[in-house]
């Protein structure tokens, strides 16, 4: 079987159980995961053991102290770093081990980004921006899709200009318009407030949870802020590289408590 064959065969997503009882679809799962950075005195073990299940059309957000390896879990589920030792899949693909390439097209396939610093390209519009990843891929984008993520995001008037053009806020929501554009498996969000305004940073975690609730979206974001928190359905929390807890329904009065009792 080629690879592009494996990728396609084992997209039907596997089941969470609790107490043998199925749950959510599961969209991307780590089974004893470990990175380690660096070599004998200089390494560093960013994640030590993690096992974590992310469940399909839920938002999920990961939080825990600086360095606790919160980026490192985001790289190894988006398929951007490598695992040292452990599994990882998305959508059901096992990752370790596919090549630079499957992991390319995988990438451009499956998976949206949504970075703090926007991440645009310059000299393109917001349109241009916004199917950059169809046209990458050699896809044609859904007319009525591209429409109704345009509308709902506030952009319709707005797709001529550039980025230079644009506040803030609108540049992230071009960047969420590019990430939904392809209906990825997963869209991983790092720290998508994290250079707005506080009402431009609600509204924009206000069209990530509706991206959840109206389309079934699956999100992972990292944050550090409780209150970008609380909008998740669930919270994973992160220490020294190993899970310390998780928190459904969280609310930023909950998230606060469970951040100071790890200390950050
Ligand atoms: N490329 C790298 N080379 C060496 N060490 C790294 C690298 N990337 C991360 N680390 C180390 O791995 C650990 C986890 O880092 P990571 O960036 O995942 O943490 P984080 O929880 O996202 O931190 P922050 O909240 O400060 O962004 C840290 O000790 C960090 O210094």
């Amino acid at each position: 079987m080629s690879s592009e064959q494996r990728l396609d065969a084992a997209r039907p997503a596997p089941s969470s159980t609790v107490a043998g009882v199925p749950t959510a679809r599961v969209a991307a799962r780590t089974v004893d995961l470990a990175k380690v950075y660096g070599r004998g005195e200089a390494a560093v073990r960013a994640l030590d053991g993690v096992t974590l299940d992310i469940h399909a059309g839920r938002f999920t957000a990961v939080m825990g102290p600086s360095g606790s390896g919160k980026s490192t879990l985001m790289h190894c589920l988006a398929g951007l770093d490598d695992a040292t030792s452990g599994q990882v899949s998305l959508g059901g693909t096992e990752l370790t081990g596919l090549s630079d390439r499957e992991l390319t097209k995988l990438r451009r396939d499956r998976v949206g980004f949504v970075f703090q610093a926007f991440n645009l390209l310059p000299q393109l519009t917001a349109q241009e921006n916004i199917t950059l990843p169809l046209e990458l891929a050699g896809r044609q984008p859904d007319s009525g899709w591209l429409a109704e993520i345009v509308t709902v995001l506030g952009l319709a008037q707005r797709l001529r200009h550039r980025p230079a053009e644009l506040s803030g806020g609108q540049q992230q929501r071009v960047a969420v318009a590019r990430a939904l554009v392809t209906r990825p498996d997963v869209v991983f969000a790092d720290e998508p407030t994290g250079n707005l305004d506080s009402r431009s940073g609600n509204e924009l975690l206000g069209f990530l949870r509706s991206s959840v609730q109206d389309y079934g979206q699956t999100i992972v974001m990292v944050t550090h802020d409780p209150v970008a928190a609380s909008y998740a359905d669930r919270v994973v929390l992160l220490a020294d590289g190993q899970l310390a807890g998780e928190i459904y329904r969280p609310t930023p009065d909950s998230v606060l408590d469970a951040l100071k009792r790890l200390g950050a």
